[in-house]
């Protein structure tokens, strides 16, 4: 027999940003939710993702904006304190412990259930928690899955053995390895090289299987970073690939590449992108495939089930965009949905923002280059020196960079924008708010920046185009 106890409205499988947010707003609208969560409440984001990669990250980049500035410069003298900057990373994952993170669900009337969540059918969700309890939730509503991504570890011989770090190890290392060797070059590999070369190591090396680094992101970015990495003495090998890697004895760890070469080191980071954590969900039982993406349609609903009114996915484990805010902003969507109203998602297919922290940052948003033209769309690619402009240079010497936007000349619009150089991420929602609110280039040229801004370089880049 069901108890009452156990029926909700809504139930959350997985407490990362996007399942919390769901239930946030259909808690807020009225609805009984639970979340279940088989780990920490906060998910990847905030104990193994953003929250202590941003952190690590940060000493070195502070370090180089005073470096750009000569006076500055001078009293920038010593190393980083390696053990402060590490406490800083346990203070900001509050030691991987989520009890902070609790109360917020208690005080807005969330029910919490700890265990791993699978489907037995549909509206149906059976969770068994670590003594092995097992205890069956049913949907009135919806049930939503939040599950995440875990990290790919792609079949090389002998990577499963070498205890190589995925994100979840470089994000909770202890000491900072002398030598690094990090498999992957995109968001995760060239963010974390970088920090980690700059807390310290004395040789890191990023092997790439791409032409370039980032390789989601446009050529010239990535290429950027790498002028960037080699000047500060991170070694990068792009077009390779491991054949093999092995853990010796004495601890260190060798990657054998294609070519034949082979990198030693430390430690290893495999950082080859990431997989739905949807192997062991029960989705075979309502007839969507194991370890698949959850395809969903603009209203977060998963598509491939007949009649679907009750199964919905948020965050990265429908795949459209495996970034924080992106989840949590399908969460808003889908919590409105689950209340009735008429929402949809515009934005996680063509208009996603997304920063790469790396020095120098890669700040983009919409369609790049190559994707406009495979979409057939008639585009002028107009691009400026992000440094060129006086709000770069009284920032500091050496500010350098590109920044770009793709306009859709039958409309007028920019359809994509990237900025790329140190510390302007804060630039890149200009960008996003002129592709999402589809803002006419004339209309764009009444929007005057501030002197003297990098912003300035939208002034710049305009002119360019013809205003
Ligand atoms: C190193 C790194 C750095 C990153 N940096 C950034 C960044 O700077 N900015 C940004 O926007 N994004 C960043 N990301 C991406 C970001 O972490 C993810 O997009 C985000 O965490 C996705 O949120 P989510 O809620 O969809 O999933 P997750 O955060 O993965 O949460 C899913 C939750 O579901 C739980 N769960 C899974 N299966 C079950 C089950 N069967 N039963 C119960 N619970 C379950 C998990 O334990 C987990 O807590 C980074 C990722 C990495 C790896
Ligand atoms: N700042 C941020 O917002 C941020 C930071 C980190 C991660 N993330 C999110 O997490 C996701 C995963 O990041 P990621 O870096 O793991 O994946 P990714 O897809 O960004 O990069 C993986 C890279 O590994 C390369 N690769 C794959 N297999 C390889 C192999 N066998 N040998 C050599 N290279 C190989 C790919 O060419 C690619 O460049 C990102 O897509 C992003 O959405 C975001």
């Amino acid at each position: 027999m069901v108890s009452e106890l156990d029926v909700f409205d809504v139930i959350v499988i997985g407490a990362g940003p996007a399942g919390e947010n769901v239930a946030g707003r259909t808690v807020a609208g009225g609805l009984s939710t639970a979340v279940v969560e088989r780990e920490l409440v906060g998910g990847e984001c905030s104990y193994w993702g953003c929250i202590p990669s941003k952190t690590l990250i940060r000493p070195g980049d502070v370090i180089a904006a005073a470096q750009r500035v000569p006076g500055a410069a001078a009293a920038v003298t010593g190393t980083i304190d390696v053990q402060a900057a590490l406490a800083r990373r346990d203070w900001m994952t509050s030691n991987w412990d989520d009890s902070g993170q609790v109360p917020w669900l208690d005080e807005v009337g969330i029910t919490l259930v700890r265990g791993h969540a699978r489907l037995t059918g549909p509206r149906t969700v059976q969770v068994t928690d670590s003594e092995g309890v097992t205890r069956t939730l049913t949907a009135n509503r919806a049930v939503v899955l939040a599950t995440g991504t875990k990290a790919v570890v792609p079949p090389i011989p002998g990577l499963a053995e070498a205890n190589a770090w995925t994100n979840r190890g470089v994000t909770e290392m202890k000491e900072i390895p002398h030598r690094l060797v990090v498999i992957g070059g995109g968001f995760v590999g060239a963010e974390m090289a970088q920090a980690v070369k700059r807390l310290g190591a004395a040789e890191v090396t990023v092997l790439e299987g791409g032409p370039h680094l980032l390789s989601r992101e446009e050529p010239f970015a990535g290429e950027e970073v790498g002028k960037a990495f080699a000047a500060e003495g991170i070694s990068v090998r792009t077009g390779v690939h491991a054949t093999a890697v092995t853990r010796h004895d004495d601890g260190t760890v060798t990657v054998t590449l294609d070519d034949g070469a082979e990198v030693t080191a430390d430690e290893l980071l495999v950082a080859t992108g990431r997989k739905p954590a949807t192997e062991e969900l029960g989705l075979d039982t309502v007839g969507l495939t194991p370890g698949r993406p959850v395809e969903v349609d603009e209203q977060l609903r998963a598509t491939g089930i007949a009649q679907n009114d009750w199964l919905y996915a948020v965050g990265d484990v429908n795949g459209l965009a495996l970034l924080t805010h992106m989840g949590k902003y399908q969460a808003r969507i889908l919590g409105d949905v689950l209340l009735g109203k008429d929402a949809k998602d515009r934005s996680s297919r063509d208009v996603v923002p997304r920063v790469t922290f790396t020095d120098p940052q890669v700040c983009a948003v919409g369609l790049t280059e190559k994707q406009a033209r495979e979409r057939g769309l008639d585009i002028r690619v107009i691009s400026y020196p992000t440094g060129g402009v006086s709000g770069a240079v009284t920032s500091g010497d050496g500010i350098e960079g590109t920044s770009q936007i793709i306009v859709d000349t039958a409309r007028e619009v920019i359809v994509g924008a990237t900025f790329t150089g140190p510390g302007v991420s804060e630039l890149l929602h200009s960008a996003t708010i002129a592709i999402s609110a589809q803002v006419s280039m004339q209309d764009l040229w009444h929007a005057v920046p501030s002197f003297p801004t990098v912003s300035e370089v939208w002034l710049r880049l305009l002119e360019a185009y013809g205003l």
